[in-house]
């Protein structure tokens, strides 16, 4: 559906939401919705994605920031990115411990420097956080603002008893996010699959050939069903002229839009 500028576009993360709190993730969701929309008053696009995001990572009722789960040690690695699509702008972080992977990904993208750093470099230990997980999912924001920034973002603890130093696709564009001045797309699911197929470019690649957002998330979600089953992908996405869009071949996925008008979330059936 098209919304009107600016517009916030969340997910929790695709999975099996019928093993999890789902009324706290769909309150969550709501939550992190009006205060990454907030920002739409001082800030852009990205203040608005980030802080959303960061949100969420503090909320514990996601697989991102003090909810992350544990790898094969019992110790956290996180990984978040950011792309501000107009300017091909990118930031990432990999197996951090910090309070706020995203903002750190952030100051990645601000620097200018590289795309992707890589582990600890003395950040706040999140040390006291440990254990807080409380099995929900990956966390992610796409925003389009009235100057027209398309900022895509992604953030999480990857997946449970993953060996240390195992990297998922959330802080890699065009697999767990990406952003061009067409389209901001955001991933969550299983890393491994996600990673070999990059269906956050796809999309870009798709829009770019004149398909709807809509028509290029179904029909990328779809492919991936095909080759390797159900229950392991869900995106969202929103094009340059504010048509947002959320799918999913999971039980579930947590999700919410908001605009001037319209404010939904949903963890399982709804339409955004
Ligand atoms: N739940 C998730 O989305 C996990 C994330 N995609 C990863 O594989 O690290």
């Amino acid at each position: 559906m098209k919304y009107t500028p600016p517009i916030l576009l969340i997910h929790g993360g695709a999975g099996d939401w019928s093993k999890r709190d789902s009324e706290k993730g769909l309150r969550e969701i709501k939550n992190a919705l009006n205060r990454g929309y907030e920002e739409f008053k001082r800030g852009s696009a990205i203040e608005a994605v980030v802080e959303a995001i960061a949100y969420m990572e503090d909320s514990g009722a996601f697989d991102a920031g003090i909810g992350s789960v544990k790898n094969a040690k019992g110790e956290i690695e996180m990984d978040a990115g950011i792309m501000h699509g107009n300017t091909w702008r990118v930031g990432a972080v990999a197996s951090v411990r910090v309070k706020n992977p995203i903002k750190e990904a952030l100051r990645v993208m601000l620097d200018g420097k590289h795309v992707l750093l890589v582990g600890n470099r003395g950040e706040e230990s999140l040390k006291e956080f440990l254990g807080n997980s409380q099995g929900g999912d990956t966390v992610g924001a796409v925003a389009l603002d009235e100057q027209g920034n398309l900022v895509a973002g992604t953030s999480t603890g990857g997946i449970s008893g993953k060996y240390p130093g195992r990297v998922g696709d959330s802080p890699i564009p065009g697999a767990g996010y990406y952003a061009t001045p067409r389209v901001a797309v955001s991933s969550t699911g299983i890393g491994e699959i996600i990673l070999r197929v990059l269906p956050a470019k796809e999309v870009d690649i798709l829009v770019s050939m004149g398909f709807s957002i809509e028509d290029s998330i179904r029909s990328v979600i779809n492919k991936v069903t095909e080759m390797f089953g159900k229950g392991n992908i869900g995106m969202i996405g929103i094009d340059s002229k504010g048509y947002a869009y959320a799918y999913y071949n999971t039980v579930g996925m947590a999700r919410g839009v908001k605009d001037k008008n319209n404010e939904k979330s949903f963890v399982f059936e709804g339409e955004i």
